[in-house]
């Protein structure tokens, strides 16, 4: 092969043997250290860029000197490829024993692919049925199946710190929920902490109820001349506009309900999360994306935030800004913290409960008995939604308090929750995993699986909340419920959340006769729940909903 290329043998010789030694010293570096993929395209550039330059300087024509270079880069590249496949593949890698699909164990991007099509949810519970508990779905990342890896992986005091599939491209570090590091965390938790307190959850869920109201009447202005109703883009706007007041008071100007949403403001967001749990699957090509002009996308409602945050920092108010801009005693964030932090608040809330209030509605109209026990339930303590004054009473009423809850155990958002075993390793369910490996629990696997949730667990039934339950064989295990995280990195606003779906729904039964339009196909809509950490509905819900009174 030498022969054929225009260039002296011991040029190219000199070339791919020290292409050949960097590519198996950087393998070895690069398994135990992190790299940035622009750093490293930037890197194998420069080096090509020198390599061509040194060609001509030697005295070769620029043709020769290119393919010498383009030879030197191939090689490196080629060398780490082989090695890495290599010892991914050898008894050596410390995952070795652990079963899962043959090409995953090669490449994380098979798992940025699958996570690309929105069903890795079903897609790990089919793996899990196949392979058993623990499952190599990538190099360096098992998924455990199992209760009793949520305590040492998310609950304890040593639990793990988050992955780099938390790492915001080349966003500068900071922020609430890409703070990957416990500590740093802990620190910036406490800032937000106030804000969900027993005092300061009244006056948000004051909000609630205003913006449902709002709900109640976009829904019969946008009624359509059959008689259907729009409810995927009706939840997804009162999600937005409810969580931008509760976090900018009345300085916020986000009114989608009102004046629909001509910037994309809550488009632009979703791709945005969808953008980051896809990539997060391989942080590195996510750096090299960053710098993309497509990247534009990531920062729409950073952009809006930022705007809404200048606008909040010349008043006061009740809101999250108050705590984060350090209103209520505690430190001010920094500007750019504040940015991160308030366009996420947005989002955090926003569209998981969107998605989980718009898949527990369909799974509650489609069938008529569970749907005629929840109205029997409130009727039987309200006549009108005005009547709902205190949302955490509504907690008390069995029936409803099993519809939020299998709305959530079905229709959950996150994936996974991807964190890092720590140095030294650590026992995982009976089993030793090394250090620096990415572990996760699969919410939607433990959520749907029989040994926790039976009989019927992919059915949509309110009673198995109930102390009764289904019968006496009924197993509803609390524990396998993933849906709001444990420990340092959960769901801040958990208990807000469940008296804001409480109170929704409560209220939207109460106002309206709902079903789900003969013609419309509830297949398609289960087929078109794209889950990555946000929920896309490639079929948008469509309802019927006449007012009672
Ligand atoms: C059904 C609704 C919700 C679900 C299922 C949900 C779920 C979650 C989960 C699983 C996490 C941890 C994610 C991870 O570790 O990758 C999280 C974090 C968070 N959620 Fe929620 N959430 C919901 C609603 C809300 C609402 C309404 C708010 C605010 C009002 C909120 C605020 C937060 C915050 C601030 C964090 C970050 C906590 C931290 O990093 O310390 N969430 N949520």
């Amino acid at each position: 092969m030498a022969s054929t290329l225009p260039l002296p043998s011991f040029n190219l010789e000199g070339v791919t043997n020290t292409a050949l030694v960097a590519g198996v010293l950087n393998t070895l570096y690069l398994n135990k250290n992190e790299y940035r993929g622009d750093t490293a395209v930037v890197f194998c550039a420069g080096v090509w860029a020198a390599t061509v330059g040194g060609g001509i300087y030697n005295g070769f024509d620029t043709k020769s000197s290119i393919s010498l270079a383009s030879i030197g880069l191939a090689v490196y590249l080629g060398t780490m490829i082989a090695l890495a496949v290599a010892y991914r593949l050898s008894p050596l890698h410390p995952l070795h024993k652990y079963p899962g699909p043959f090409v995953n164990k090669i490449t994380s991007l098979v798992m940025l692919k699958m996570v690309s099509t929105g069903k890795r949810f079903e897609i790990i519970k089919g793996w899990h049925a196949k392979y058993g508990k623990f499952v190599r779905t990538g190099p360096n990342t098992l998924s455990i199946a199992s209760v009793e890896a949520v305590h040492p992986i998310y609950a304890e005091r040593s639990a793990f710190d988050k992955s780099n599939a938390y790492r915001p491209g080349r966003a500068p570090v900071g922020g609430l929920f890409f703070s990957t590091k416990k500590d740093i965390h802990n620190l910036r938790r406490k800032a937000w902490a106030g804000a969900f307190s027993a005092k300061s959850i009244v006056g948000l869920i004051e909000v609630v109820e205003k913006r449902t109201d709002q709900m109640i009447q976009v829904m019969d202005r946008n009624r359509q001349k059959d008689g259907s109703i729009d409810m995927s883009e009706i939840i997804r706007f009162w999600a937005y506009d409810l969580m931008a007041e509760m976090t900018f008071g009345p300085t916020s100007d986000v009114e989608l309900m009102a004046k629909g949403d001509p910037t994309d403001v809550s488009e632009g967001a979703q791709n945005a999360t969808v953008v980051f749990e896809v990539l997060g699957e391989a942080p590195s090509l996510f750096d090299i994306a960053w710098n993309l002009p497509a990247a534009k996308e990531f920062h729409i409602l950073e952009d809006t935030a930022t705007k809404l945050m200048d606008i909040r920092k010349n008043t006061t108010g009740d809101d999250i800004a108050s705590y984060l801009l350090g209103e209520k005693g505690g430190e001010r964030l920094g500007d750019e913290d504040l940015n991160i932090d308030s366009a996420f608040a947005i989002a955090a809330g926003s569209d998981t409960t969107g998605g989980t209030l718009t898949i527990l509605l369909f799974y509650l109209l489609r069938d008529r008995t569970v749907y005629n026990k929840l109205r029997e339930e409130l009727d039987a303590h309200y006549s009108s939604p005005e009547e709902i004054v205190d949302g955490k009473v509504l907690q008390e009423l069995p029936y409803l308090y099993g519809t939020v809850w299998e709305g959530l155990r079905l229709g959950t958002p996150f994936g996974g929750l991807p964190r890092v075993v720590p140095q030294g390793g650590a026992m995982i369910d009976g089993d030793f995993i090394p250090e620096d490996i990415i572990v996760s629990v699969p919410p939607y696997t433990q959520q749907t699986d029989e040994a926790h949730f039976r009989p019927r667990p992919m059915e949509f039934l309110p009673e198995r909340w109930s102390p009764n339950g289904l019968g006496p064989d009924t197993h509803t295990d609390m524990k396998a419920m993933l849906c709001f995280s444990y420990g340092a990195f959960s769901c801040l606003g958990r208990i807000f959340a469940l008296q804001e779906l409480h109170l929704t729904v409560a209220k939207l039964m109460l106002q309206y006769d709902m079903d789900i339009p003969k013609d419309y196909d509830q297949q398609k809509f289960l087929d078109g729940i794209l889950n990555m950490r946000t929920t896309l509905f490639a079929h948008p819900l469509k309802i019927t909903a006449t007012p009672r009174r």
